[in-house]
């Protein structure tokens, strides 16, 4: 099996500097020796440089800041990841802010359009147009990825490729009013951190699954920020938001979708090295590279 890691230095999506040298620190940690132990044939050909993409003149859209870099950016990793899923390959994408999602995705279902995602993350990323308050493109690519709000010229390259009843949300605490209006108008399920707490992580995992893949025959799309989990456990991170997944809910997550065998595609998402001191973005990075093998089949025993 052969993974490809797709390197991802991007942060057009969100205002903070240094979510694109998460991918750097997450390499320079050793993920690619560290997939290669675990049996993986690892292709990592450098990471991907949208230096060029960042010269246009870029004024915002309404809200949405960076608009037409961010569309370039996620357009290229459409490309990028679908190329590689296409091939039989499992494509494992470092951010780099959450908007690459819009590219990820897209590119996932290009080579599998009968995937289901399971997004794990603090926040929806649901937010369109009309009801972004930051217009930060990061707060957005779920919206774009099931054709909701108006349509922006600019993005037309998205095609609403997924279903609502394909998608499922397991980490949510820290969710704007106008998502709250999408996630219920669409009936898209979502298990907040109140029913991890109720059930347990293994029940929500288990119910996650059974609303987007019930016979477990469709492959999965694993997008993970690393909001989700608790900011004592990933500190160096754009937007923590309290009482969220410990270390090992985050892991077993990673770990019982590994288990169904039908992971297709991994994101790693919004670890910024440059937002804490050194032991946090060290323990931030470190988590990230322990997640993505748990994802990729790394097992206690
Ligand atoms: N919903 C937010 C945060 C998005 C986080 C993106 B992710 O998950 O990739 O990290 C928050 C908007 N707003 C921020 C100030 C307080 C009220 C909510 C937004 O900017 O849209
Ligand atoms: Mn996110
Ligand atoms: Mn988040
Ligand atoms: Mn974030």
């Amino acid at each position: 099996m052969t993974a490809a890691i797709v390197g991802c230095p991007f942060s057009g999506g969100q205002p903070r500097v240094g979510v694109d040298q998460g991918p750097v620190h997450m390499v320079e940690a050793g993920i690619v020796d560290q997939l290669t132990a675990l049996g993986w044939k690892v292709k990592f050909d450098g990471h991907h440089q949208f230096e060029e993409v960042n010269a246009i003149t870029d004024p915002p859209i309404g809200k949405l800041k960076n608009p037409r870099l961010v569309s370039a950016v996620t357009k290229a990793v459409a490309n990028v990841v679908g190329g590689h899923a296409k091939m039989g390959e499992l494509p494992v994408t470092l951010g780099g802010d959450h908007s690459l999602a819009m590219g990820t995705i897209s590119g996932t279902l290009d080579a599998h359009p009968d995937a289901c995602v399971i997004w794990i993350d603090a926040h929806a990323d649901i937010n369109t147009a009309e009801t972004t308050d930051s217009g930060n493109i990061h707060g957005m690519p779920v919206s774009f990825l099931l054709g909701l709000g108006s349509p922006i010229p600019e993005f037309s390259w998205v095609k609403p490729a997924l279903k609502a009843e394909r998608l499922v949300y397991i980490g949510l605490r820290d969710i704007d009013a106008g998502e709250k209006r999408i996630l219920k108008e669409n009936n898209i399920k979502a298990f907040s951190m109140h029913e991890v707490d109720r059930y347990g992580i293994g029940k929500v995992v288990e119910m996650a699954l059974d609303h987007v893949n019930p016979k477990r025959a469709s492959p999965i799309h694993l997008s993970f920020d690393v909001d989700a989990l608790d900011p004592s456990v990933a500190p160096s991170t754009g937007t923590p938001v309290r009482g969220g997944l410990t270390f090992r809910e985050g892991h077993y997550i990673c770990e019982a979708i590994w288990e169904t065998g039908l992971l297709v595609a991994l994101d790693l998402m919004e670890v910024n090295p440059s937002l804490a001191d050194a032991a946090s973005v060290k323990q931030t990075v470190t988590v990230g590279c322990s997640l993505v093998r748990s994802a990729l089949g790394e097992t206690l025993l």
